[in-house]
């Protein structure tokens, strides 16, 4: 694809299958960089050591290089087996520190290596965890997370989207930082956990630069990576075991759309919308808002939000179900805090049992539901369609 002339950013873009794939790093590559594994090497606890690979780049402390050899090691010998490459030169010091690294594990199971990575990046958590996040107290922001703010007050737990000045657009850091603020959620002590935005948007949706920056594996690790997030992103809430609120403060577009249909209560301020833009993108349904948008709101009202692209108001939301209640923006937040704060001193337990028999029915189909949008959202990714639309928004911030 002629590429002549575009911004140094577009030229960057993911997109641009022209574009020759990046030299490898000098440095060190801590091995959570390739998030491809295998599946023969991942077996019973795929989803822990995947976990374990994508929490290795959030660790807020660089473990050193004797640590990161370790990684590199164990990951190697959990997803390929023993080393099976030509030793390195002697002056390709990276390269060789790497290969002693792997080659000291001799014939260590694939099973056992793939177990002593998982620990060691726990322990790595634990002790990075401990030293950078406070204890959340009432009223208290939990430290560790840069683009979202965290609070607890009443039994609540409010996760705020925090980049105002990009309407709330989710980049790689909020999908991950959501992803353990939802963990984290699941196993607090609040009663319910409450998802809103901070400025005038609720969120914009996915952050179209996500789509920049070429991974050393090329355009096509780039897509893969990205189904990957998705698919655990979603996963995420369809698991989530507390009643999920959403109060929707603002517009809504794309993924913070379609992932209402997993949530429990959606209360929405007059002023806000909901956009699902994806054929405008050259993109699909996620958030299995392909089933759960037909379910709730009926296959043509459906089709419309997600083929065709109509952006409802919050009263045609209402009108189709996916909004529970709208209020005035001018006593939105007052009055549904003040709703919040006494659901939130109902039995917890009462609560999430009965979320868990009205939601296990479905369970298992929204998790094959969610990995056939992130595959099939992973091939689109790569065509022309998404390719033209996406540099489109990216060179001229084209306004949907
Ligand atoms: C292969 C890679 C995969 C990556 C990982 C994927 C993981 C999961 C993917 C799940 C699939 C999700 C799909 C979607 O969510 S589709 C919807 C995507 N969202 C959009 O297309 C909205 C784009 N934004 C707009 O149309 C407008 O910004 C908007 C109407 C929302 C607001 O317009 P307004 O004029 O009011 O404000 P600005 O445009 O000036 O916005 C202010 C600044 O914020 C930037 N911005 C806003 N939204 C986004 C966004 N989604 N992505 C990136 N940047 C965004 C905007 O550019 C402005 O920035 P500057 O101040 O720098 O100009």
């Amino acid at each position: 694809m002629a590429v002549v002339g575009l911004s140094g950013r577009l030229a960057r873009c993911y997109c641009l299958r022209a574009v020759r794939s990046l030299p490898v790093c000098s440095s060190l590559r801590v091995p959570a960089l390739q998030l491809h594994v295998s599946k023969t090497a991942m077996g019973a606890s795929q989803k822990d050591f995947e976990s374990a690979v994508n929490q290795v780049k959030l660790l807020k402390k660089d473990p050193g290089n004797e640590v990161k050899l370790k990684l590199y090691a164990l990951y190697k010998q959990a997803t390929e087996g023993p080393c099976n490459t030509p030793k390195p030169g002697l002056f390709d010091l990276i390269n060789k520190a790497k290969w002693d690294a792997w080659n000291a594990l001799g014939d260590l199971p694939k099973e056992t290596a793939r177990q002593n990575y998982v620990d060691l990046v726990s322990g790595l958590r634990s002790s990075s965890d401990s030293s950078s996040q406070v204890k959340p107290e009432a009223d208290k922001k939990q430290a560790g997370y840069e683009t979202l703010v965290i609070t607890s007050e009443d039994h609540i737990t409010k996760i705020m989207l925090n980049r105002p000045a990009k309407k709330n657009a989710l980049n790689t850091q909020m999908y991950q930082e959501i992803m353990l603020a939802l963990e984290a959620a699941s196993k607090d002590d609040s009663t319910i956990t409450v998802f809103t935005g901070s400025g005038d948007y609720y969120s914009s949706g996915n952050d179209l630069t996500n789509f920049t920056d070429i991974p050393p594996g090329g355009v096509e690790e780039k897509a893969k990576n990205g189904a990957i997030l998705l698919r655990d992103f979603v996963d995420c809430f369809i698991d989530f075991p507390k009643p999920l609120v959403a109060v929707v403060n603002g517009p809504a577009v794309g993924i913070s759309v379609t992932v209402l249909g997993l949530f429990d209560l959606v209360y929405a301020s007059d002023r806000a919308t909901f956009h699902t833009p994806f054929s405008h993108l050259g993109q699909t349904p996620e958030g299995c808002s392909s089933y759960t948008f037909p379910k709730i709101m009926g296959l043509a009202k459906a089709v419309e939000m997600l083929i065709f692209g109509k952006k409802l108001t919050a009263g045609e939301a209402y009108a189709q179900g996916l909004v529970t209640e709208v209020f005035p923006d001018s006593t939105f937040e007052k009055e549904v805090w003040t709703r919040l704060k006494a659901y939130s001193k109902l039995p917890r337990n009462a609560m999430r049992i009965s979320k868990q028999i009205i939601r296990n029915h479905e369970k298992e189909k929204l998790h094959a539901i969610n990995a056939e949008e992130s595959s099939i959202l992973q091939e689109r990714w790569l065509s022309d369609e998404c390719v033209n639309a996406v540099m489109n928004f990216l060179s001229q911030k084209a306004k949907l």
